[in-house]
């Protein structure tokens, strides 16, 4: 689980997040969405430790962050896998490789101890006959399976991903999806993922943290942001004709 409370951030004099609280909750796939600007990655680097907040506190299992010591940072660091937008692969590297590297930065492991760790983990997002190959060999919904297994190698208790979605086509965008989902729930990972995509918001928003211009505008399931009546939200989610007869249908099947 992660706890936010009351957190700012600014560059420049000019305040991005305007005080966010909230809690991402442990085996849930949490999002946050929000319009283009309205402070998503810059909560996401807030999270990761990669901005420094002016005020406010993120707690993982509740340690605060800023309390923790440089040797529990570290600690915490190796607890936390990243999908990055674009995966953002080795290209020099093999995907096997690829997936050993942060065993080999941050583990005492011997050579056959990762190697045998990393199949486990290609086995689990379902690469097959990808090991030799590199990224420019393998499809890009291959390489976000690359990026989720790389992400997992060191049974991370807390996954953040960065628009995982981008890039792919809707049919494999759901695929990855789904398997981040699988992932959290059998592993028990507290998962915050950065999306734009309304596919995903339905599919997978067990809890969803929706931003506007740094603050908390609205909070909730997929279930709830259906009946939500909040304008704020509904102009965002339901903007597309599309998107608001789903709405419709859905409202009138609950009735
Ligand atoms: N390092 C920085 N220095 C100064 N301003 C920044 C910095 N990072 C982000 N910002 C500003 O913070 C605001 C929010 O940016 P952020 O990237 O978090 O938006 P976002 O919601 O992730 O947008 P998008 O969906 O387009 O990626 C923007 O106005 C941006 O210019």
């Amino acid at each position: 689980m992660i706890t936010v409370n009351n957190l700012h951030k600014s560059f420049d004099g000019t305040e991005i997040l305007k005080g966010i609280s909230t809690v991402f909750e442990q085996g849930k796939t949490n999002l946050i969405i929000g319009q283009s600007g309205s402070g998503k990655t810059v909560f996401l680097k807030s999270l990761l430790g990669l901005h420094t907040p002016e005020e406010g506190t993120i707690s993982f299992h509740d340690k605060i962050y800023q309390n923790l010591s440089k040797a529990e940072k570290r600690k915490l660091r190796v607890q936390i896998g990243m999908v990055f937008q674009g995966s953002a692969l080795f290209d020099s590297m093999t995907v096997e490789e690829n997936v050993m590297f942060p065993m080999q930065m941050f583990s005492q492991k011997s050579l056959e101890e990762m190697r045998e760790r990393a199949n486990l983990v290609i086995d689990r997002v379902q690469l097959i006959n990808a090991n030799h190959k590199f990224p420019s060999e393998i499809s890009g919904g291959m390489q976000k399976r690359v990026a989720i297994a790389r992400a997992i190698v060191m049974n991370p208790k807390y996954l953040f991903c960065d628009e995982p979605n981008s890039g792919l086509d809707p049919k494999t965008a759901i695929v990855i999806d789904n398997l981040i989902q699988e992932i959290t729930q059998e592993y028990n990972i507290t998962t915050v993922i950065n999306s734009h995509d309304m596919n995903s918001v339905m599919e997978i928003g067990q809890k969803i943290v929706f931003l506007q211009h740094g603050l908390k505008a609205w909070e909730g399931s997929n279930k709830d942001i259906f009946k939500t009546d909040n304008k704020a939200v509904t102009d965002f989610v339901y903007s597309s004709n599309l998107m608001k007869k789903v709405r419709k249908m859905y409202i009138s099947n609950e009735q």
